[in-house]
């Protein structure tokens, strides 16, 4: 297996908040290989930086030949450069690249800390920018962007994105305009072309958190993984380093390090079981069925299948007549009744008030969207619910689950109920990075399976099951886990048919009888 190499050239932080330790812990997270060039030297925590040295200019470009004259760099992230200096020297550096080959930049104009710490000599500003000139991304938060143009700091949102334009144009280079200092609800951020144009926006609840030291850090080191692997697409590098972002952000008080302005969980992810390259390493020599990596990995294939679906391209590009879409979203939403009973008996059958509260939440969640669907879409259309019967697929899929829960087997329900989260938010996530746009037929039902607050559900189903099968492993009861893989390969095949049965033989498609805009989420 190779790794795209990721180079930080970056200050450090000794608690691992922010800089260059929290660059390596990102890139390691993500599936990069981590190497780092140190600019300076910084005494800091979680409550400020006490004092700094730079690293002078001759140790700084052997660091940084160090690694260029051992490997292909597949991308770089810039943070602290402190001086004029620092600049010039990682400026003439980088200008020593064959141009055809200069790996994609993102820059994190870093100038002043969380604390409110200086890390950076005003002096160094035109230097700073011409160094920007030579980036494909800068990610100035709202006071740097001040900095950078020249202007008073913005007030809202829309101020930030006008004198993000502005830095766009002047220095030629894509700008990601950051909504975290602003302190609005939802936080926006968003990616500008170096010609002027916003290319993506994203909106995320805002974390009620003071735990967000080094959140600039590891966004742009971040969107560097992602471009390492992907380096033309910037645009979704941007959304899904920032989705990534969040549930660091949403996990930073679990993690509750030091005293003063904690840093994010950097590794939440794989800690509950993501599968990244690193994850997937782990497995090597494991039984698979002994962890959610594992799981994911045997259902490669059946996810490739729903991949090819008609119904699922079809979906994905806006050309599914309405009629099928209505079909499918009358047998969701009778599904949603009944997958929201099985949530509701996971919820009796929990073993904790956390794994209690969670799935009650779920079964909730699931009536609301039933009745949603049902109100918006298929109401304005003229299409009824209560006329049809569960599909034989909807009935097997629902038996499948209910069957478990009423036998009270509480660990091979809540694996038969995970891929419900899990394979929707994969393909739904998929399906609108590639596919949405303003005028998509189905972009509402595209962006709620990437809205963050699904992800985050979906991270959390997978975290109790991997509980259950780790605790189930150090048991070392191997039947019990063999039923709740097999709970969960049988969920992701019917989530293939439950997908392709509008496209089925015998199909009664439902007569569609207007067209109105809107549409309210399927599905838990
Ligand atoms: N409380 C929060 N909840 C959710 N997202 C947040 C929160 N605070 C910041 N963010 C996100 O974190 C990222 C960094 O934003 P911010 O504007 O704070 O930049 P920064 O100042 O460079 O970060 P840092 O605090 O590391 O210096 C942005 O994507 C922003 O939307
Ligand atoms: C070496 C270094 N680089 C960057 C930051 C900014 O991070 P934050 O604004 O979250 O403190 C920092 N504190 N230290």
């Amino acid at each position: 297996m190779t790794f795209p190499v990721v180079l930080t050239i970056a200050g450090t932080d000794p608690t691992s908040g922010a800089g260059l330790q929290a660059d390596c812990k990102t890139i390691t997270t993500l599936g990069g290989y981590a190497v780092s060039a140190i600019t300076a030297v910084v005494a800091q925590n979680t409550q400020g930086v006490s004092t700094f040295e730079q690293v002078d200019a001759q140790l700084l470009c052997a660091q940084l030949d160090s690694v260029r004259n051992d490997t292909h760099i597949n991308a770089i992230k810039i943070g602290m450069l402190g001086s004029t200096t620092a600049i010039e020297t990682v400026h003439s550096w980088i200008e020593e690249f064959d141009p055809s080959c200069q790996p994609p930049i993102v820059i994190d104009p870093v100038m002043v800390a969380t604390s409110g710490d200086s890390l950076f000599d005003p002096r160094a500003l035109d230097a700073l920018k011409n160094l920007i000139k030579l980036a494909t991304v800068v990610t100035p938060n709202t006071s740097e962007l001040a900095t950078l143009t020249a202007q008073p700091e913005a007030n809202t949102f829309a101020e930030a994105i006008e004198q993000g334009l502005h830095l766009a144009k002047e220095l030629d280079v894509h700008v990601v305009v950051k909504g975290g200092h602003l302190g609005e609800n939802p936080v926006q951020d968003a990616i500008i072309s170096s010609s002027g144009t916003i290319i993506e926006r994203t909106s995320h609840t805002r974390v009620p958190t003071h735990r967000t030291h080094g959140t600039g850090c590891a966004l742009s080191s971040a969107i560097a993984t992602k471009l390492a692997f992907q380096p033309a697409g910037l645009g979704a590098a941007f959304t899904e380093a920032r989705a990534w972002l969040q549930h660091t952000i949403a996990q930073a008080d679990a993690l509750a390090f030091g005293k003063g302005n904690g840093p994010i969980h950097h590794t939440a992810h794989i800690t509950d079981e993501a599968v990244t390259a690193p994850a997937r390493i782990l497995l090597a020599g494991r039984d698979p069925r002994q962890t959610l990596a594992g799981w994911w990995e045997a259902s490669t294939r059946v996810r490739a299948q729903i991949d090819e679906l008609r119904f699922v391209m079809e979906l994905g590009t806006g050309t599914l007549p309405d009629e099928r879409f209505a079909y499918y979203l009358q047998q969701d939403a009778l599904y949603l009744r009944e997958y929201s009973k099985a949530l509701a008996l996971a919820a009796d059958l929990a073993p904790t008030l956390t794994e209690q509260r969670f799935w009650m939440q779920g079964a909730h969640t699931c009536l609301i969207a039933e009745r949603q669907l049902h109100d918006s879409w298929l109401v304005s259309r003229g299409v009824e619910v209560e006329d049809i019967e569960p599909s034989a697929i909807t009935r097997a899929y629902t038996r499948h689950f209910l069957n478990a829960g009423r036998a009270r087997r509480y660990e091979e329900l809540i694996a038969a109920v995970l891929p419900c989260y899990w394979v929707y938010q994969d393909v739904g996530d998929r399906l609108n990075r590639e596919h949405n746009r303003v005028d998509h037929p189905y972009r509402n039902w595209l962006a709620a399976y990437s809205d963050p607050r699904f992800e985050t559900s979906t991270l959390s189903a997978r975290a109790i099951v991997a509980h259950h099968v780790e605790r189930a492993a150090m048991r070392g009861d191997e039947g019990l886990i063999a039923r709740m893989y097999d709970a969960f390969l049988a969920s992701c095949e019917y989530e293939r048919d439950f997908f392709d049965q509008a496209y089925a033989a015998d199909v009664v498609l439902p007569s569609v009888s207007r067209e109105v805009d809107g549409l309210v989420a399927a599905n838990a």
